[in-house]
């Protein structure tokens, strides 16, 4: 029975690296994947990992249709055994219910990865579609950590380190963004919920004591 399975967890915590090696295995048996992507880092129509490998895959623009697009593939006599989907998140609702048509109309397994929340702790709008319609949702168990140790759970927007509230959903960044560009970090909720970044947790650190010493 095909399934749609939606991997998720944080930025940065072995997603692309888990569809990769997917692809790799399944292909490795001679099967043969259809990949799609969405504003990857590494560029138009890729599907990169941060470990360093990256293949080509299909890019996703606005409004198209994935079980279309499939049926069309299909029809001109060439194979695809299942359907990869990185960067899932950035997929519309009705982008998903097609891959969910895939699953059950086409019979092929699909394996989306993506982010669940935004820089708000915000659901994406493709995430909560996959967490409304997948069979499985899984969580990486590979945790990205926050500074203090703890599991990361959230998404940080940074900009020169600084935990940022305001602006558009989707920004393409990565966490290793330089001090004054828009970057993002990983946080536990207690530090996401008080807006404590590294930067900020070190600065706070080093800064003079802020209660006043008396001796009276
Ligand atoms: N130099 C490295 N050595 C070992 N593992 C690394 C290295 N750089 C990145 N990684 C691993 O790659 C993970 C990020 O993988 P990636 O697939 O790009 O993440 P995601 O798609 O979830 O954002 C990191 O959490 C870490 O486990
Ligand atoms: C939190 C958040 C992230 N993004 C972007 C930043 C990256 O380009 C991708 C996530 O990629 P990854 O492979 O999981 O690291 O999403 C965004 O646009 N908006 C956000 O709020």
């Amino acid at each position: 029975m095909s399934e749609l399975v939606f991997f998720c967890g944080t930025m940065d915590c072995g997603k692309s690296t888990l569809a990769l090696q997917i692809e790799h295995n399944r292909s490795a048996r001679g099967l043969v994947g259809m990949i799609f992507t969405r504003n990857d880092r590494a560029g138009e129509g890729k599907l990169s990992s941060r470990l360093g490998l990256v293949t080509d895959a299909v890019e996703v623009e606005d409004g198209a249709d994935l079980y279309a697009h499939l049926v069309d593939h299909l029809s001109q006599g060439r194979r695809a055994d299942y359907v990869i989907a990185d960067e899932a998140q950035f997929l519309d609702p009705e982008q998903i219910d097609q891959l969910a048509r895939v699953v059950d109309d086409l019979d092929l397994d699909v394996y989306a990865f993506g982010i669940t929340t935004d820089f708000r702790s915000k659901l994406f709008p493709g995430s909560q579609r996959l967490v409304e319609l997948a069979d499985r949702v899984e969580v990486l168990q590979v945790e990205a950590l926050c500074w203090c140790g703890a599991r990361a759970t959230h998404n940080a927007r940074t900009v020169g380190g600084v935990m940022v509230v305001e602006g558009a959903q989707v920004v393409v960044g990565d966490v290793t963004g330089s001090a004054d560009e828009i970057g993002y970090e990983v946080l536990c909720r207690r530090h996401h919920r008080r807006r404590m970044t590294a930067a900020t947790a070190r600065a706070a650190a080093l800064a003079p004591d802020v209660l006043p010493v008396s001796s009276g």
